[in-house]
């Protein structure tokens, strides 16, 4: 019986892969990858719990529509770089943490990076990180514009600086910035994705084929192998 219950709670909060997850990498090896959570150039500075391999792991229906975007930007001179995909809930409740802990001194060059004007205790409040993410849903993705050549395309601000800067209409981003901002809303936005307003880098995709399980297997290949 205990194990029975074992099982059955294991499955309900989502600690094993289901069928229907994929990596990004066998869908469309084309979309670059830069899973920053992996490693530590992120504003937490470490590899954060879950993440095994820097690897793109998402529902195949939001994995499916990102390599449907990627042939209309590949058109235009463009591909798609994703910085974080599935986020397994270890990591969303280390962010919070994270988020909850005062700044230090040897913290003060990553806040300079990431958060300069912002206060750590603020993100969570302002919208820049959540506590239940959509991430851990499986349809979420951080992704961003690079030329061909693999050079960065200016989006006026770069990935997870939380600032109002970061705000995809924030009024203040002009030009190339936010026509850039505006193209990479617009391909994903025909292909089913929904931005963030607080963050030009984040989307989810609709319908999420799992919108109400918060899956917490790590980030491995052999997760989402059959
Ligand atoms: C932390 C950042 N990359 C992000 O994804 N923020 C949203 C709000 C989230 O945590 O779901
Ligand atoms: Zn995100």
């Amino acid at each position: 019986m205990t194990a029975v219950v074992g099982v059955v709670g294991l499955l309900a909060g989502g600690a094993a892969a289901p069928p229907g997850f994929t990596a990004l990498r066998e869908v469309d090896p084309s979309i670059r990858q830069d899973i920053r959570y992996a490693g530590e150039r992120n504003f937490t500075g470490g590899a954060v719990d879950g993440y095994e391999e820097p690897e793109c792991l998402l529902a195949r229906p939001a994995a499916e529509a990102l390599r449907r975007a990627q042939r209309v930007l590949l058109r235009r001179g463009y591909s798609l770089r994703v910085y974080d995909c599935y986020r397994p809930q270890r990591a969303v409740d280390r962010f919070v943490r994270w988020a909850g802990e005062e700044d230090g001194p040897q913290d003060m060059a990553r806040k300079a990076e990431f958060y300069p004007r912002v206060e750590r205790g603020r993100l969570i409040p302002d919208g820049y990180i959540a506590e239940k993410s959509g991430h851990s849903r499986g349809s979420t993705v951080d992704v961003t514009l690079v030329e061909l050549s693999g050079r960065e395309v200016d989006m006026g601000t770069a990935f997870d600086f939380f600032d109002p800067l970061s705000h995809t209409d924030d009024p203040r981003v002009t030009g190339a910035a936010r026509a850039n901002r505006q193209l990479l809303k617009r391909v994903l936005g025909g292909q089913g994705f929904v931005n963030l307003p607080e963050e030009w880098w984040h989307f989810t995709y609709r319908p999420e084929a799992y919108p109400d399980t918060y899956f917490d297997f790590p980030v491995a290949v052999a997760e989402v192998r059959p």
